[in-house]
This record gives structure tokens, sequence and C-alpha cells, in this order.
């Protein structure tokens, strides 16, 4: 904060350009908004300008208000401006009530506030690529300079709730059609055109419009309590934990029905109390992790430059194979597929088109794109195209001698600076590639299933792995629109390792009385997309049992062995693909609950010994969801401790962007810290006595309790082991 500013610069035209320039996004801070209105008083002052244009600097409107000034605004640490000063003193008083007229040009983004200035202006020319939104609500707060009240005016309450609801942005193009700005130009005509357009006006040749008191396009009110009506039953749906969507339609309904300048009361006044919310803090927080996950001491700090990857290799068209094959086709990298014999090779290849073929069918594909893609992928059964690729993926099963002879073959085949990425989900990267000289080049690219849509990838490395080959991963990771964490080589990795006590932890609870479809519901209202018994009839019994087994192997100490999958496989029950599992499966996939599991679940406890508690029955969700994730929280202690990752919001990343975990709770360690290391530790001691050492805190978590440190501060006080 604090180098942001604005620049005025006079033309003999008459015309006042004011230039934001806060570099990357042009954002909005609190000193860059006085400076603006600064600028624009000493236009309106001045008596050789006649009109105002707003501009920004380096190709970038506005991204909008300065996110990281609300915890400093929250935080009084800089003075906060009264509710209302800002969006109707300055934005509506000031400027768009001003006696000089005034336009806005626009290139690259104008976002939330970015785009509030804009449409407070009395016109807004834009290039054809510029983005323009408001996507305040993807942090949790709500338009808060006028844009819940001038958007509906300007395109309409149904689109404009879209975009709003959505946190959807549109490109200039379309904004011209629906009348958000007036005229599109190249970027090198932007401000010219801005200046005529600016004198047109002063001259009359041009409609002065202020859109807070447009009507035209607003629906009648009869229709728009419709509109709204069904908005708010929509977003009720899509986040029921959610409170800010809603507060954001009764803004607009105000505006509606009351008048703009009711509505802009209500916006600020309700502004104030949603950037107050634990739902904006989490969300906040979770917009700078995202971002801080690419940058990695000791690998982007060091001056390297990503290498060009122009030609890829996956090994295997299974399902991870050609998800990822789909993930780099959609954007634009060749692909080489191979795999051992004609018939698999063809069922890949059919994947990948199934895959596409889907996109083409939500209209987020043309056929042209899906023709170009498609084209993009070329079957091989040898290593002979694999001479010049510079980066291959294998996703062979699990297998670790199998895996062992790929790496060695890819050793003989591929150049030398070809980077040697493994999905592997579990096995040990030392160990694949254990009879080779390429370890400095071997890293592991974890993909999350189905990888052409879960944005999540763990780039892992081990102490071998050169700083470079894991900065080409990021690189590629980016292009490919994924958000890469970095992550040290162990047992499950980040984020499956943390994560699998989620379903052991329920497992036992299941053994000692708790109904698995009572512990599902908990969590899908705490904000997961499904439970643990829901999430292993889509993984199938199979696997997860498979999965088990490895971590018994490698923190046999603090597995739940419950017997409960592998007796329903024994009767050929082994999930989803199955037809059966804890749910069972209509032909169109439609779950419901089966009673014939509890015959199962008799027989679990029995091997296990265990009464059911009576206790048990009594819980309330919240406990529910305590018992599934503290176990979760221990894990990824450990994982913090143990250095697996170089700072505790990346786990918070892993835990959304791989497991669904809500990003409104700000991630798993995030929302741990909401209930304190203190509390963890206290619940986990308890059941340990009760349950046994599946639950016991590790000692990271215990010196936390003890010293009332915070989880999100634990990575960077060990050795990281990266
Ligand atoms: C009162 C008002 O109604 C309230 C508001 O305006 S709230 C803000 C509304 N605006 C937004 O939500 C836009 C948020 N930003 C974005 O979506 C994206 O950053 C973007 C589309 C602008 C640019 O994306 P991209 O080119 O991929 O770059 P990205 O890495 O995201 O951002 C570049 C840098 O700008 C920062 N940044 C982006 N928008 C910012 C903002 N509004 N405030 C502060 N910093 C911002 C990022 O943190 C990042 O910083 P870093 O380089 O130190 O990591």
């Amino acid at each position: 904060m604090g180098t942001g500013r604005t620049t005025l610069e006079v033309g003999a035209d008459g015309v006042a350009v004011i230039t934001i320039v806060n570099p990357p996004v042009n954002s909005l801070s609190i000193d860059v908004l006085y400076s603006l209105n600064d600028n624009y008083e000493q236009a309106l002052r001045r008596n050789d300008v006649k009109a105002i244009v707003v501009t920004g600097a380096g190709g970038k409107f506005s991204g909008g208000f300065d996110i990281s000034s609300f915890s400093a605004i929250l935080g009084e640490k800089v003075g906060q401006p009264s509710a209302g000063f800002i969006s109707i003193d300055i934005i509506t008083n000031t400027w768009e009530g001003a006696r000089k007229p005034s336009v806005a040009a626009i290139d690259g983004l104008a976002l939330g506030g970015g785009l509030e200035v804009a449409m407070a202006c009395h016109a807004r020319v834009s290039t054809s690529s510029a983005q323009l939104g408001l996507p305040e609500l993807q942090l949790g707060v709500i338009p808060g300079f006028g844009g819940t009240q001038r958007l509906p005016r300007l395109v309409g309450l149904t689109k404009a709730l879209e975009m709003i609801l959505m946190s959807r942005p549109i490109k200039g193009e379309e904004a011209h059609s629906l009348g958000l700005v007036d005229a599109i130009v190249s970027s090198d005509q932007l401000v010219k055109t801005a200046k005529l357009w600016a004198l047109d006006i002063v001259e009359f040749r041009k409609p002065w419009v202020k859109s807070l008191f447009k009507t035209d396009k607003l629906e009648p009110l009869g229709e728009a309590r419709e509109i709204l009506n069904f908005a708010r039953a929509q977003a009720k749906k899509q986040a029921a934990n959610l409170q800010h969507p809603l507060v954001c339609i009764d803004v607009i309904e105000e505006g509606v029905i009351s008048g703009p300048l009711a509505g802009l009361q209500k916006e600020a006044n309700s502004f104030q109390t949603v950037v107050a919310s634990e739902t904006c803090k989490s969300l906040v927080h979770v917009f700078f992790a995202q971002r801080s996950t690419s940058k990695v001491p000791g690998i982007t700090n060091l001056g390297l430059k990503p290498r060009e990857i122009t030609k890829v290799a996956i090994l295997g068209g299974g399902l991870m194979g050609s998800g990822i094959a789909t993930a780099l086709v959609l954007s634009n990298f060749p692909v080489i597929l191979k795999e051992v014999n004609a018939d698999f090779l063809r069922a890949g290849i059919n994947r990948i088109r199934a895959n596409l073929q889907s996109r083409v069918k939500k209209g987020k594909m043309t056929e042209e794109n899906f023709e170009k893609s498609l084209s993009l992928v070329k079957g091989a059964l040898d290593y002979e195209s694999f001479t010049d690729v510079d980066l291959v993926i294998e996703a062979v099963i699990e297998d670790v001698s199998l895996k062992q002879q790929v790496f060695a073959d890819l050793e003989k085949y591929c150049p030398s600076h070809c980077i040697l990425a493994s999905n592997t989900s579990t096995i040990d990267l030392n160990l694949i590639g254990k009879s080779t000289n390429s370890m400095d080049r071997i890293v592991g690219a974890h993909f999350f299933s189905p990888a052409h849509i879960m944005p999540l990838l763990e780039i892992v490395r081990t102490h071998k792995t050169s700083p470079q080959v894991v900065l080409d991963l990021l690189d590629i990771g980016t292009k490919i629109h994924k958000t890469p964490i970095v992550v040290g080589n162990c047992t499950g990795f980040a984020v499956n390792r943390m994560f699998f006590p989620y379903t052991q932890s329920a497992l036992l609870f299941v053994d000692h009385g708790l109904d698995p479809y009572k512990i599902d519901r908990a969590c899908t209202k705490f904000g997961m997309p499904m439970g643990p018994f829901r999430m292993v009839d889509l993984v199938g019994f199979g696997v997860a049992v498979a999965i088990g087994v490895q971590y018994l192997q490698s923190f046999p100490d603090r597995c739940y062995k419950s017997m409960l999958m592998p007796l329903m496989l024994k009767d050929k029950r082994s999930g989803e693909a199955s037809g059966k599992g804890f749910y069972k499966y209509d032909e169109r996939r439609k779950i419901s609950p089966d009673p014939e599991i509890k015959k199962y679940i008799e027989k679990s406890r029995s091997a296990a010994g265990v009464t059911p508690d009576p206790e048990l029955m009594k819980l309330s969700d919240k406990d529910i969801i305590e018992m599934v994730f503290l176990p979760v929280v221990n894990e990824a202690c450990r994982v913090l401790d143990e250095g697996v990752v170089v700072k505790a919001s990346d786990l918070d990343i892993g835990s959304i962007m791989g497991m669904g975990f809500p990003p409104y709770r700000g991630g798993i360690i995030f929302w741990a810290d909401s209930l304190g290391a203190a509390y963890i530790h206290k619940r986990l001691d308890e059941w340990t006595k009760k349950y046994g050492d599946f639950f016991k805190p590790c000692s990271c978590l215990a010196q936390l309790a003890a010293s009332g440190g915070q989880l999100s501060t634990a990575a960077g006080q060990v050795k990281a082991r990266l």
C-alpha cells in the first residue's frame, strides 16, 4: 500500500486525462481513490478543462478495490471511510453529479470497484478484449461503489444478477452489445476516442447519461420481483451456508423498489457488514493463498527462467492419463499418448475424445476447437517418437516394478533435457527412479481425478529434483490452468496424506455406532461436495482398500483397520461402479440409502470387537464435523512439521482444490486456527482416551496448544525437508 497514485494531464483540447497508476492491476487502494478524487476536483475547478477521461496505466483500467486493504480497514490501520463516503459523496455526488462530463477509457480489465468507477462516468469506451465484471461475491463482499444499482440499470436485472452472482466478467464485445459500454475501439485509439466522446457530450452531440438514474433497462416491478425471487432461490440452493449473495440481492431489490439513492445507502451499510464477516476473511485469505502457491523459496527466487515445453508425452491412456492429455491439448500442447497395445490406445484416445465432447455438449467448446484439440493427440505404441519430447508424464498403474522399468526406458529414449514426471499418488519417487541416473529430472506431477477438471496439481520434489525442473512444471501447471503446489516426497504427499484420516475416522465412528448417512449429511451441510461414504463409493472400494494398505504400511501407529469395505467387497459390492456401495445407485446414477448395509456394519463391528456407544447417537452435526476433520488437522500438522509443504496456506489451497473443502471456510488450516490448537488438542485427547491412538495429537499440535501458537505459522518454524 501507499505506492498507488493517479496522474492528471490536461490537453489543448480541454480534456483532462486522469490515469490510475498502481501496478500490477491498478487496484483502488484508499490512497489511489483519494488521489483520483483530488484530480477530479482539480479538473472540475480548472477553467481550461471542459471534460474528463478516466483510464488506467499499462493497458489495464483497474482490477477493483485493493483487496489487501480490506483487513487494513478492519484493523483500523488506515482511516475507515464512513459508510457511503466513497460511493455516495465522492463517486455519485462529486463525479457522476459533476457539471463536466467524464468518459471511461477501458483496456485490459475493469473489475469490481474499477467497473463501478467506469459506470459512474457518463460514457464508456472499451477494447474488445477487455474484461468487465463485478466479481466481489467471490471475495465474500458485495459491490460497494454503486455497482448493485448501476449495473442493473445499464444491462437489465437478469444479466446483472448473472454477472454479479456468478462473479463472471464479460468481454468488451458482449458489454457493448448489452449497453454496458458505448463503443469498441482498438487500444491505440482508446484515449483519443474517449476524449472525442467527452467533447461530443459537452457539445450535446452525444447523450450525457447518469447510469444511476437510467430506467429503460429495468424490468417492470412485478417481473423484477419474480426475477429477484428466482435468484434468491438459486443462491440458497447453490450455497446454503452463504449469506452475502442474499444480502446482495436484497440491496439490488431496495434500489428497484425504493429508488437508486435508497439502494446506494443500503449497499453502503451492507458492505460494511459483509466486509467484516468470517466468510470475507476466509475468501480473501484464499485469494492471496492461491496466488502465493507459485512463490516457492529456493525455486522461484533464484532468477531461473522456465524453459519452453513444446512437446509432451503421456504414458498410459487410462482415466488419469487421458484426463491429463485432455488438460494439455485444451491449452494447445501437442501430446503423444503411449499405450501397450492398439486396443488400449484406441480406448485412451476415445476417453480424450469423450472428455472434449462433453465440453462441446456443455457449450464450453466449439466443434472447430474440438477437432483442433483432438488433432494435437498422436498415439504411439513404442518410444520411437520420444526423441524430441520435453516432458513425459507417466500415468501407468500403481506398480513399483512396472514404474521402475518405465523410468529406465524413458532415460534411454528421451533427450537428456526431458523432464521425467510421474503421476503416482502414493509411491516414493526415489524408489521409482532407483535404477536411473536421472533423479535430478524426476519429479511428481500428481493430478487429481478427473484431471482435466480438478484444478489442483501437486508437484512433488525429492532432495535431488533440480529447481529448474520444478520451475518448469510450475510454469506448465499455470499454463494448463491448474493451481500448482510444490510438496515433498512422502506417502500420499501433502493432500491425500492429510485427508486419509477423513474416511478412516468416519469408519471408526460407524463401528462405534454412528450412522454413515448422518456423517455424510453433516459433511455436505458443512460444505463438502460429498461425505466420506459417498466419496469412497465414487473412488471404488478396491482402490480405497489398496490405498488404505499403503497408509497402514507407512503410518501403522495411526491407521484404523475397519473391515467394513473388505466385507462388502467380498459380496461384490464395490461402490458406485457396481451399482451398490454404501448407497444404492439406479441406472441414472441417482443415489438412495441402502438398509442392507446394516448387516455389514454389524459384522464389521463384531470383527472390531466394539459395541455401539449410545453417546454417539446424540451427537450434533458440529461434533460429527470435528470428529472427521480434527484427525485431518492432526495429520496436516505432521505434514507441516515435517516440512512437506513450505507454507501452511498451501494446505488450505490443497484442501479446497483437491478435496473440495469449502473455500468460504478458508481451507483446512485457516479453519483449524479459527477453532484454536488448544481446543483441537483437547478434543483429540478426549477421543484418544475413549477410542484409541488413531486420535493421538501429534507433538507439533501439542506444542502449539501449549504455546498458544497458530497452525498457519507452523511450517515456518521447521526445517523444510524440501
Ligand atoms: C468496493 C468494491 O466493490 C470492492 C471491490 O472492488 S473488491 C475487488 C474486486 N476485484 C476482483 O475481485 C478482482 C480480483 N483479481 C483478479 O481476479 C485477478 O487478479 C485479475 C483478473 C485482476 C488478474 O489476474 P492475473 O493476471 O491472473 O494476475 P493475478 O496473479 O491474479 O494478480 C496479479 C497480482 O495482482 C494482485 N491483485 C489482483 N487484483 C487485486 C486487487 N483487486 N487488489 C489487490 N491486489 C490485487 C494479486 O494479488 C497479484 O499479486 P502478486 O503478483 O503479488 O501475487
